[in-house]
């Protein structure tokens, strides 16, 4: 990159090689990106302290650093393993972190700034950078400029032409069509995800940036090219950037204007590059010529693998002490006071909409939506295999009940479908936990963004999520097609429908216990575990297993009554069996039926004396609909609850 911060290796092809032609540098500066406001940020004083894990004990695991950057600045982060950099990051993003206290100061311009305020003009790009994979890379963008404050008043000509903009300075212009990429579909390579997760930060128009690891997991000429262009970025726009980084190449590490190192903690530098040599040669420990400065350092402060702990801590302490008694501290001290003494309210005054002008609610739904809608058709692991396995479950049900007739032998496989049938389906919306974990993860990252809340995604999510509108109409519709017929349940277009309507409310309640565990537990094994043994229960307590005359009290009242698969299974019993008649056998010319009904003369049951074994009385269809679609709001609303604390 050139003084002035041109980009000189812009742009990337598929190879991950860079051309030159790929990438216009303007595009990465613009009304948009400038930063007029934000002088500075600065932070000094900062210590956190944990609980620890094992004992108990207050553990600081920050401990009072203090640094400066200011704008047009990238900054470097560094120090070894478990030093503390993603939990300063957090601090300084004003985001959450597992801290009982954090002390000292975050100041904007030299004064402190409110947590909202922080949010509206930064992004925080995660180590692990969640990104839907069945969008494509374009998509990815534009959505998040759909999403975005700055975009607000932008019509859609100029939104798409400010996501080409950033895709052709990321130098993504062949990728734009190409799919992030999930466990089955190859998508981009890690650089260009990288490359993606930047961009699509930067649509929002941050004026500061926090990267956590931005270069993990990349190549030294991948790792190169990211920084790079955030550090013209950077330069162009006058915004600012902090990142943390593991052992960077040496000409990754000199894109950075400024480096903090830390080390259990503690600040063993802050301040330019270009004045480490300097320190580390005044501190006794010169910088042999040809050597990775970066590495130089960390090596300096890593004790991770040394032999003798003790001494090794004490040269530690030293490094600290010298730090401490440095001019570059006095430096960056003054550079605080300075800042402080002619702190100023940061006013925004970019390309934005006025502050206050947020997306409405509505829109920023109908934009989950769309996202969604994208992803519930491309998404084959969620979806098409679900269907698939909906219809081999419609097809096996199909044809082990083949035909039954209406006589008295095919009574219990009939109640049997019915449980089977409905109990299966439920179970197998496990399936959906890995698709929500996808969107809660997402919805974390757009939330400390400031971009929306639990409410939207709650909202879309259910609206897609009926369970996803089409698709479950379509596995209700194909399973029971298939399998409706074949069994030959209750005939009749009005006794389909009916047993349809169930099905549907059977799925969606389903779906919105995953929404509720998936929330509460954002861990595939915890949630699918959870998912499961939450079925089992609503299975044990739905009636089938153990009628509602013989079930204990306990599991009546603590359970049965606000178990979905109970209110499935009756209005499902209640359309096959409520109008229907079946023929007893006659054993040694004697009629033997099993239910004694008032059609035992014509050697027949009537339906109603199945259902009064249950207690299943008929004409109580809509309430129970309203029942089911309460235990669905219900879980729906504790989803939201958990997601409104949880984040
Ligand atoms: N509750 C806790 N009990 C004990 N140690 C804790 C606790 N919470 C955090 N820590 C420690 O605090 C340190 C700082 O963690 P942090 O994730 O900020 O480090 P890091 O420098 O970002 O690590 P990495 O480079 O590996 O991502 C780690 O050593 C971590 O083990």
């Amino acid at each position: 990159m050139s003084a002035n911060g041109e980009l000189q290796r812009e742009g990337t092809d598929y190879t991950g090689q860079v051309n030159d032609s790929d990438v216009e540098k303007s595009v990465l500066s613009g009304d948009h990106l400038l930063n007029t406001t934000v002088s500075s940020i600065s932070w000094r004083d900062v210590a956190v302290m944990v609980k620890h894990k094992e004992t108990g004990e207050p553990l600081r695991i920050v401990d009072n650093v203090e640094g400066i950057v200011e704008a047009g600045e990238m900054c470097a982060l560094m120090g070894p393993s478990g030093c503390g950099k993603t939990t300063l990051l957090n601090v300084l993003a004003h985001r959450p972190t597992n801290a009982r206290e954090v002390n000292g100061s975050v100041l904007i311009n030299g004064s402190p700034v409110s947590r909202a305020t922080i949010r509206e003009m930064s992004c925080f790009v995660e180590q692990e950078d969640a990104l839907i994979g069945s969008l494509t890379v374009e998509e990815t963008l534009d959505f998040a400029a759909c999403l975005s404050v700055s975009t607000r008043t932008l019509s859609a000509k100029d939104r798409i032409s400010r996501v080409r903009g950033l895709i052709k300075a990321f130098g993504l212009q062949k990728q734009a069509n190409t799919l992030i990429g999930t466990p089955i579909r190859k998508g981009v390579s890690g650089g260009q995800k990288r490359r993606v997760g930047v961009a699509s930060q930067l649509i929002a128009s941050p004026t500061i940036l926090f990267l956590d690891e931005p270069t993990s997991g990349l190549d030294s000429t991948a790792s190169w090219e990211v920084m790079s262009l955030l550090g013209a970025a950077a330069k162009q726009n006058n915004l600012i950037i902090i990142a943390s980084i593991h052992q960077p190449s040496t000409s990754t590490f000199n894109l950075f204007d400024k480096v903090m190192l830390l080390s259990g903690g503690k600040t063993h530098f802050f301040g330019p590059v270009t004045a480490v040599e300097g320190h580390y040669h005044a501190v006794g420990h010169a910088i042999p010529q040809h050597t990775n400065v970066a590495e130089f350092m960390l090596e300096l402060v890593n004790t991770d693998f040394v032999a003798y702990r003790g001494p090794a801590q004490k040269h530690i302490d030293y490094l600290q002490w010298a730090w401490g008694a440095s001019s570059h501290r006095r430096h960056v001290q003054a550079a605080i006071a300075e800042a402080e003494s002619q702190a100023h309210r940061v006013t925004d005054s970019r390309n934005r909409a006025p502050s206050g002008t947020k997306p409405s609610s509505l829109s920023t739904i109908l934009t989950l939506l769309h996202r969604s809608f994208i992803k519930s058709y491309r998404d084959v692991i969620a979806y098409t295999i679900r269907i698939a396995m909906y219809l081999g479950l419609g097809v096996m049900i199909g044809t082990v009940w083949l035909r039954l007739k209406p006589e008295q032998s095919s009574i219990q496989p009939y109640i049997n479908g019915l449980f089977f049938g409905s109990a299966f389906m439920s179970f197998m919306a496990v399936a959906y936990v890995p698709a929500f974990l996808e969107d809660r993860l997402q919805y974390v990252k757009e939330y400390h963004n400031g971009l929306y809340g639990a409410t939207a995604l709650v909202v879309s999510n259910f609206i897609i999520g009926i369970p996803y509108l089409y698709i479950p109409v379509l596995i209700a519709l194909l399973f029971s097609v298939v399998s409706y017929f074949l069994v030959n349940f209750h005939p009749g277009f009005h006794a389909f429908s009916v047993y349809l309507m169930w099905l549907f409310l059977d799925l969606l309640a389903a779906e919105s216990l995953v929404v509720f565990f998936s929330s509460l537990f954002p861990s595939f094994v915890v949630a699918l575990a959870l998912v499961a043994l939450a079925n089992g229960l609503w299975m044990s307590t739905s009636g089938f297993l153990v009628t509602p005359g013989v079930l204990n009290v306990f599991y009546k009242y603590a359970f049965h009554y606000w178990d979905y698969q109970k209110w499935v299974f009756e209005g499902m019993m209640v359309n096959e069996f409520s109008e229907r008649v079946y023929a007893c056998p006659v054993i040694a010319g004697q009629c033997a039926c099993m239910y004694r009904t008032d059609l035992m003369d014509l050697c027949m049951i009537r339906g109603q004396g199945v259902l009064d074994q249950y207690g299943f009385e008929p004409g109580n269809m809509w309430r129970n609909v309203g029942i089911v679609l309460t235990i669905v709001a219900g879980y729906r609303i504790a989803a939201w609850i958990v997601l409104s604390l949880r984040r």
